[in-house]
């Protein structure tokens, strides 16, 4: 993908500043591209820090995070909850998930069919446990969506759904009434292509900055 005018995006991270490449997805359209495997040590530790200080109110067990880039940052917010145990959901069927637990992705994004495992030997850290459900990215909703009914089927109950960012708006309708549950550290819009240069769409970007809404912790 090719980087497109104004070539970066500042976005605030829980306070702290952030210039993302913003790349070309189509004639139309562009994306601000956050890869947090790209970011380094500091950026994972501060990342992990904040989302465990918007979740440790709610007392979870166990996080739970989503293959690939959901994998650091349930390490990271684990770490920081001083949890040493976590579970990750996987995406492609590896020997050993021959009898995972699967539920499809239904995303409207990607063509390809898409699905996340679980793998029965970590039902047990599940069951009858608090959870909260990390990703990098909550963008159409439709992963998180698919990782909160993998949890759910596995006993579990989902405290609360936490990422470094949402992208755009269109999660809220895919994740129903499970988007109350969502809370992320920065908010990022789409972007459109008009002569040659990439424009936030507003309608794209929610008027309350997403961490400053407190979590009910009842
Ligand atoms: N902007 C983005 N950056 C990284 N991963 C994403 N997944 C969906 N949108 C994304």
């Amino acid at each position: 993908m090719r980087q497109i005018a104004p070539e970066t995006y500042t976005v605030s991270v829980a306070g702290h500043r952030i210039d993302l490449p913003v790349l070309e997805l189509d004639d139309q359209r562009a994306i601000a591209l956050l890869m947090v495997i790209d970011m380094g040590l500091r950026f994972g530790e501060m990342v992990g820090r904040e989302i465990a200080a918007l979740c440790a109110p709610l007392r979870p067990d166990i996080v739970v995070g989503s293959a690939t880039l959901g994998i650091p940052v349930a390490m990271e917010v684990s770490r920081h909850l001083g949890l040493d145990q976590y579970v990750i959901l996987q995406k492609s069927p590896k020997f050993h998930l021959a009898d995972a637990l699967v539920e499809p992705v239904r995303s409207i994004t990607t063509n390809m069919p898409q699905k996340l495992l679980l793998d029965r030997r970590q039902i047990a850290r599940l069951q009858g446990r608090r959870v909260v459900v990390v990703d990098d990215v909550i963008a159409t909703g439709a992963s998180m969506a698919a990782s909160m009914r993998l949890v759910r089927r596995a006993g579990a109950e989902v405290l609360a759904a936490l990422s470094i960012l949402t992208e755009g708006q269109s999660w809220r309708e895919a994740m129903g009434p499970d988007a109350a549950l969502v809370r992320s550290l920065g908010q990022i819009p789409h972007f459109r292509i008009e002569g040659g240069v990439a424009r936030p769409d507003p309608d794209s970007l929610a008027p309350v900055a997403p961490e400053r809404r407190a979590l009910r912790t009842g």
